[in-house]
């Protein structure tokens, strides 16, 4: 059996262009990249690069233009029913409670009713929010709902863990809770995570391997760094350590350029 959990292989997508539909954007060319079993991967890149594209192709939510997913060795055709998926926006549903939101997976895979509960339970209760259920998501924080989402996720027990920029919403310290919170879900389990981020101290902070992506159009991985800070990690402790800003330095010096083409690219389409 593969070692690896995830592998994209030379994959590329293409789409009709937004500004010019007779023309097609090339948002992510020739891209290759492979997540171990347990391994913590982060991707990094500007905005619009392709990021959540290619996290999508994993999911097997959209079919690449060209290449391969392989999922523990085997070639992903469809749905990747190995992989759970938290997204940046808000995925819960308002009319359910919070213990039905996290429910919800397990209801679809037939398990028992009963045996639902009892897991969505023991999962509400792991991300800190026992006693929460009957809330709906309106009356909850933003901090509390990312929380019913991470359980939402995990509850299904997912061999690989994919995170699209799950934080960005949150106020800095409640993010940096969750952030804590997920390493030490991740440390008791060791799935494969791919994580996107455009948070450089978010990815060096909660990662074995971060991953630079060019600006787009053709994104493709430009850089690759193995992250050898110790473990177990606070991610707001770890960001003082000479060794992280050894590592920010470097990573940003690859990333810079990038941003900045970005960042021109933003401006471009607005004007
Ligand atoms: N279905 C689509 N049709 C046309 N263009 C698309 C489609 N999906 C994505 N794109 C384009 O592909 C590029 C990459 O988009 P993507 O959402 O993957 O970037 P991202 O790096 O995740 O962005 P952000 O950092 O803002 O979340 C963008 O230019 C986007 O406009």
């Amino acid at each position: 059996m593969s070692d690896h959990a995830l592998e994209l292989l030379s994959i590329s997508c293409t789409f009709l262009s937004k500004d010019d539909p007779g023309q097609r954007y090339t948002a992510v060319a020739d891209t290759t990249l492979r997540v171990k079993a347990g391994e913590f991967v982060s991707v990094v890149g500007p905005t619009g690069c392709g990021k959540s594209t290619l996290l999508n192709v994993g999911a097997g939510l959209l079919e690449p233009s060209s290449g391969t997913v392989r999922v523990f060795g085997q070639t992903l055709s469809g749905i990747n029913a190995r992989a759970g998926y938290m997204f940046q926006t808000e995925a819960l549903m308002p009319w359910r409670s919070a213990i039905d939101n996290v429910m919800v997976g397990l209801q679809y895979r037939g398990v028992p009713e009963a045996q639902a509960r009892e897991q969505a339970e023991a999962w509400l209760s792991r991300v800190g929010l026992s006693g929460f259920g009957d809330r709906y998501p309106h009356q909850l924080s933003g901090g509390m709902r990312k929380r019913v989402a991470l359980a939402q996720t995990l509850v299904l027990d997912p061999d690989i863990i994919l995170m699209d920029e799950p934080f960005s919403a949150l106020d800095i310290q409640t993010r940096q809770l969750m952030e804590n919170e997920v390493l030490e879900l991740w440390s008791a389990k060791k799935k494969a995570v791919l994580f996107i981020t455009h948070d450089l101290d978010e990815a060096i902070a909660m990662s074995d391997r971060v991953v630079v992506l060019s600006a787009g159009p053709a994104t493709h991985p430009i850089g690759e760094f193995a992250i050898d800070l110790p473990r177990p990690r606070d991610v707001a402790e770890v960001r003082t350590q000479p060794r992280f800003v050894e590592l920010h330095t470097q990573i940003w010096e690859v990333l810079r350029d990038e941003v900045l083409k970005g960042y021109a690219q933003q401006l471009r389409k607005a004007a």
